[in-house]
């Protein structure tokens, strides 16, 4: 039994892949190990020329073209070579292994670590420990444990694969580990440079990209990212800092193409539009976690609902980020070779326990020569597949096809605690399964300390490199005599960045610690020892270019230049953490509300045609009533059918509030901005368009029934729409926010209306103060009788106010209009009935507000 070959060797020797590639030829060695080349009328020296994806540890990520010599033209136009990685070496076994699939994607993305190093400069290298983590939930049938007795630990540098079966537990270790579990009973601890975290700054400090985005599909990526700049950047940070910040990032996620490309896909009410593909969304996604330079980024099924290409692409991009000194944990369910192979560390769950966590090379051996299951290559597949399967005990695994296997809960069981007991041992030891790094010592024998050492003194040792670097360059800053550059100017940072692959330190233009010069940086897992060395200061790029600058002017202008931004960025690094305020919120959130109000054909332009429609409709029906008393009923219907069908209006577009909650939903988990920044926006957004169509709408039927023709009436009238409809669009929202789905925010919400139509006497502008001719009389026939036929009616009767008015016909006879009012009970002076309305949609928006807040208090998953 044996290691594949992925798991046996050094796979990713520091090197240069093109620089170092042969050429392949027909002669050349490795020549027959790609399958895929041998395509008919092709081959590598046949001409052919072929878009394809090697899959496999250490050979090429990303599409590329081979061309007739076998050479390889990569996305940027270099050339190399197919078996040797596009940024980076592989070992020997890595560049053995297996062939390449050709792929229908052709778009050629691949990262450039160079970029992303850039974009991740400003990051806080941190890292994360977590120990005896558990998690339990009450249910009915009792209480249910979905994690327990889990450890990990990761660093910059450090991808880290979260894998397990269906309902292991991978998602609910990634809420634990991310500061956003709300509910569930939890335990254990989780430290950050070895000490127990700050939720809020760990918050503050990472990233979480949940499974799905929640990106509105009529924005550009473009201005996705700049809305979560917006809301992630540092409130120093200016407008144009921020562009220049989402155009590196887009850049870096390889979407600096798709800036202006719609997010896509269905639109509230069913409608879709094309977009971004799957790949690209995930980028995307990623890109808004990465945006603010997170020390940590958390990614729950990134590469779930992608093709296999895509999927790989994605997770390229992941290691790129670990490369450039992140964290990046990330759920993932059964993932390929290629993708096991970007693995640093591992964690393997099944049914809530830790079945492995450590090393990735370690995984096979301890599942293999220590607990005994044989894991036969031919047989099995790579090693993710057989240690899925091997956990996985929810489904029927022949013994003759698998071997020996875990097959019920008590294997489980006995596996995870086979494997606690040797965690704990080798922890207390001061070293992790697969890895030799120190870490805390236990007090007592299976208890840890509280406080935890850090666990990577390299960390001090870099923080007063930095300082002695910072140094440096500001020696260097003030020879040259150069003012400060703008922080975030990065152009000739690079140029002057000594180092190969241009990681210089000078590149960042900020701490030295947060300097990768690792020349030509893994783009796949480096081993351990290489991961340590990221963390190692590497100032001497600041510091050569400081030096470099003493040999020829140019190098010292843009050495001065890095150097000040060093300097200036230690000044200005506290004011730059503080979090964007309240109204950069609002605005942002302001700003992404009317881009989607505006470029949604339902919304905007479909509601003002819909209002538009019936109001001709009903302007048509009533069309020219005239001046006379008799027309009364006729003025009546009319006002009580718009006012019915203003109140009935917002219906139309019910499925926009129900939509905009999961916006809402997925903003608060990745605790964006606060529920009040939200609410104010959406309402200042809303408002003017709403208040516009109602008054197309009540205008329009005002002018054709030839209702009253004076200021103040007309004025009136269309306040009272006005506060109308918004008061129904409000029990449609919050009816929206307050339920669970969009069935029972309808019979909510029609219950609530039926009582607003029935209050709905409210137009009463039509007939206060008015005097009207009776000369054509007011007895129709049905009217006259109406006293008859309610003899009880206290309104009625006692009065008699239409006996009255038809006992007085005559050419020049006229009525006061005020009876109607009093007919009806429509006694309250305009303003008073103004004052009653925008109460009651002041209750409304407290009650939608309170929803919003209770909404945000729950589970969101
Ligand atoms: N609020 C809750 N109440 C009770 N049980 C819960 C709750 N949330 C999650 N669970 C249970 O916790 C277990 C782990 O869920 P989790 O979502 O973390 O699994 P997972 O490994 O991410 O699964 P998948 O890969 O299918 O997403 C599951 O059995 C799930 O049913």
């Amino acid at each position: 039994m044996g290691l594949p070959a992925a798991d046996q060797a050094p796979l990713f020797a520091a090197m240069d892949g093109p620089a170092h590639a042969p050429e392949l030829t027909a002669n050349n060695p490795l020549h027959d190990r790609i399958p895929a080349l041998h395509t008919p009328g092709g081959g590598a020296g046949g001409g052919a020329r072929r878009t394809f994806t090697a899959d496999q540890a250490g050979t090429l990520y990303g599409p590329a073209v081979i061309s007739g010599s076998g050479r390889i033209r990569f996305a940027d136009g270099t050339a190399g070579d197919p078996l040797w990685p596009r940024h980076r070496g592989g070992g020997a076994a890595a560049r053995a292994h297996q062939p390449m699939e050709p792929v229908e994607e052709q778009a050629p993305v691949a990262p450039d670590p160079w970029v992303v190093r850039r974009v991740s400069s400003q990051m806080r290298r941190i890292s994360i420990e977590w120990i005896d983590l558990g998690c339990e939930y009450d249910t009915a049938t009792g209480p249910k444990t979905v994690l327990e007795g889990v450890y990990g630990r990761a660093e910059p540098g450090d991808l880290l694969g979260l894998l397990g079966p269906s309902g292991a537990g991978k998602s609910t270790l990634l809420d634990v580990l991310a500061a956003r579990k709300r509910v569930g009973r939890l335990s254990g601890r989780v430290l950050v440079d070895g000490k127990p975290r700050d939720d809020g700054a760990f918050v503050r400090r990472s990233a979480y990209v949940p499974q799905d985005d929640h990106f509105m599909p009529v924005l550009t990526a473009g201005e996705v990212l700049s809305f979560f700049a917006a809301l992630v950047l540092p409130t120093s940070s200016s407008r144009k800092g921020r562009r220049s910040r989402c155009a590196e990032v887009l850049e870096a996620m390889g979407l600096g193409r798709q800036a202006n490309t719609l997010v896509g896909g269905a639109l509230p009410g069913g409608l879709s539009i094309r977009g971004l593909s799957g790949g690209e969304r995930k980028r995307l996604a990623i890109a808004t976690g990465i945006v603010a330079a997170p020390s940590c980024l958390l990614l729950d099924e990134p590469t779930s609902g992608l093709d296999a290409a895509a999927a790989l692409g994605v997770m390229q991009y992941m290691r790129a980020l670990a490369d450039a000194g992140h964290v990046v944990l990330a759920s993932v369910h059964q993932p390929r070779a290629a993708i096991w192979a970007m693995f640093t560390q591992v964690v393997v769950l099944s049914c809530g326990r830790m079945m492995y966590s450590g090393d990735r090379t370690g995984a096979v051996p301890w599942f293999s020569a220590r607990l005994g299951y044989t894991y036969d290559p031919q047989r099995h597949g790579v090693a993710s597949d057989w240690i899925m399967d091997l956990v996985n005990t929810t489904f029927k695994k022949p013994r003759r096809v698998y071997g020996r296997m875990m097959t019920s809960k008590a294997d489980v069981d006995r596996a995870a605690e086979q494997y606690l007991k040797q965690y704990r041992k080798e922890r207390r030891a001061g070293s992790l399964p697969g890895d030799g790094t120190a870490s805390e010592q236990a007090t007592t024998d299976g208890e840890e300390k509280e406080e935890v050492m850090p666990l990577y003194d390299s960390l001090d040792r870099a923080r007063a490199a930095s300082s002695a670097a910072t140094a440096a360059a500001a020696a260097a800053a003030a020879a040259a005599g150069e003012g400060a550059p703008p922080i975030g100017h990065l152009g000739g940072a690079r140029a002057s960045g000594g180092g190969g692959g241009g990681g210089g330190g000078a590149l960042s233009g900020h701490s030295a610690l947060e300097i990768n010069d690792t020349a030509g940086a893994p783009a796949t897992a480096p081993a351990p020892q290489h991961r340590r060395g990221i963390l190692k200061i590497q100032g001497s790029g600041t510091a050569a270019a400081a030096s470099k600058g003493d040999d020829d002017k140019g190098g010292a202008v843009a050495a001065a230049r890095a150097a000040a931004e060093v300097a200036a960025w230690g000044a200005r690094r506290h004011k730059q953490a503080a979090p964007p305020g309240w109204l950069r919120q609002v605005r942002a959130l302001f700003w992404r509300e009317l881009l989607s109000m505006t470029r949604n054909p339902a919304d905007v332009a479909g509601r003002m045609l819909i209002f538009c429609w019936i109001a001709l409709v009903v302007g048509i029906i009533f069309y020219g009533i005239g001046d006379y008393f008799e027309s009364v009923r006729s003025r009546t219907d009319v006002m009580f059918i718009e006012v019915c069908v203003l109140l009935l209006l917002p219906y139309v577009y019910m499925s926009l509030y129900t939509a905009d909650k999961q916006y809402y939903m997925a903003d608060l988990g990745a605790k964006l901005y606060h529920p009040s920044a939200y609410y104010v926006a959406k309402v200042l957004a809303v408002l003017p368009f709403g208040v516009l169509s109602m008054l197309v709408f009540s205008f329009t039927i005002y002018g054709m029934a030839g209702l009253r023709k004076e200021v103040g009436p007309l004025a009136e009238h269309g306040v009272m729409c006005v506060l109308a409809y918004l008061i129904a669009s409000q029990v449609l929202y919050a009816a929206a926010i307050a339920t669970p789905n969009q069935d029972t925010a309808f019979m909510v919400a029609i219950a609530w209306t039926a009582v607003n139509i029935l209050m709905s006497n409210y137009l009463a502008a039509e007939y206060r103060g008015r005097v009207s001719s009776c000369s054509s009389g007011f007895g129709t026939p049905v009217l006259s009788v109406l006293p008859e036929y309610l003899p009880g009616n206290p309104a009625l009767h006692p009065e008699n106010y239409l006996k009255r008015l038809l006992g007085t016909p005559g050419p020049d006879c006229t009525v006061d209009t005020n009876l109607i009012l009093r007919y009806f009970g429509m006694r309250e002076p305009f303003w008073r009935l103004a004052v009653i309305l925008l109460g009651y949609l002041g209750v409304l928006h407290l009650i939608t507000y309170a929803a919003l807040r209770l909404t945000a208090g729950r589970e969101r998953r």
